[in-house]
């Protein structure tokens, strides 16, 4: 299959909330996050479909290698045929995939996290390093954009992770960290089994406060020279809070559910950021 019809079914076949944001991209810029975004989605599709852990390792195992292999010059994948051509122009680098994988890696390995700075870890490689990535690509002429964009990529993990936390639970896993947990007298077996209580209703006000806190350090952080250019990751970001205040709304019950918002209400607000341009 052509590798550019290959990442671009992945993208639109993965109903992902940024999908929208892509669309008002030029077609270079378009090509590029479509191809980037269809590698993060396959390196994550590992530790989510691959039920045999060492089945999993093995192949987050090859993906490193592909990255080599098609940074040398040499892709296999369709998703890394695709992608390649753009990295040079976006200073897509080798280091910045590895470290996603990285990311996947902790998630194969690690179920609970101690503290926020250990989460905070992994976010950074499966989300801060996507949006230093996704930045380029959108285009990128500060340095204190790169602030933003690893801030951001924290603010929508966040987010995510706690719109999930009922999914997570299912699979085993607690993203939330153990010590907070204890701060709020929420036992992990009490979210493992997705029993909801006032003491996690207020475990997850703390955890969606400091959600919001990021989005707008993010905001502040994003030099005025690159707003324009930064719209899609301002999409991207408009997109996850409006779904942070609809969980607050519903007052944090992500334990049976995964509260969505619908596909027109994601193209509204992209289509509105588009024209506010902000
Ligand atoms: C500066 C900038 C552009 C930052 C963006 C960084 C970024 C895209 C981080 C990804 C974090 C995240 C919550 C992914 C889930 O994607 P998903 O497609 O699985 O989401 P969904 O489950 O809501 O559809």
């Amino acid at each position: 299959m052509n590798p550019e019809k290959y990442v671009q079914d992945k993208a639109a076949a993965s109903g992902s909330s940024f999908y929208y944001a892509f669309l008002f991209l030029p077609p270079p810029r378009r090509a590029a996050i479509t191809a980037f975004y269809a590698f993060c989605r396959e390196v994550d599709d590992v530790v989510d479909e691959v039920s045999d852990p060492n089945v999993a390792q093995a192949k987050l195992l090859w993906w490193r290698k592909e990255v080599a292999q098609a940074y040398a010059g040499q892709p296999s994948h369709p998703a890394m045929h695709a992608l390649v051509p753009h990295a040079a122009a976006y200073g897509i680098e080798a280091g910045h995939l590895q470290a996603v994988i990285d990311g996947c890696q902790m998630d194969l390995e690690q179920t609970r996290y101690l503290d926020f700075a250990g989460l905070q870890k992994y976010c950074h490689l499966v989300a801060g390093v996507v949006g230093e990535v996704a930045s380029a690509i959108f285009g990128r002429t500060e340095p204190a954009t790169v602030e933003y964009a690893h801030k951001l990529g924290l603010a929508l993990q966040l987010t995510n992770i706690i719109r999930d936390v009922g999914d997570d639970a299912r699979r085993g896993r607690i993203y939330l960290p153990i010590n907070e947990l204890q701060r709020f007298d929420v036992k992990a077996h009490e979210v493992l089994n997705r029993g909801y209580s006032e003491r996690f209703k207020a475990l997850m006000k703390f955890q969606a406060e400091r959600a919001h806190a990021f989005y707008d350090e993010a905001f502040a952080l994003l030099p005025e020279a690159d707003r324009r250019a930064q719209k899609p990751g301002l999409m991207m970001a408009h997109i996850y809070r409006t779904l942070l205040r609809e969980i607050e709304r519903e007052n944090f019950q992500v334990l049976h559910q995964r509260i969505s918002l619908t596909p027109l209400r994601k193209l509204w607000i992209a289509w509105r950021t588009h024209w506010q341009g902000r």
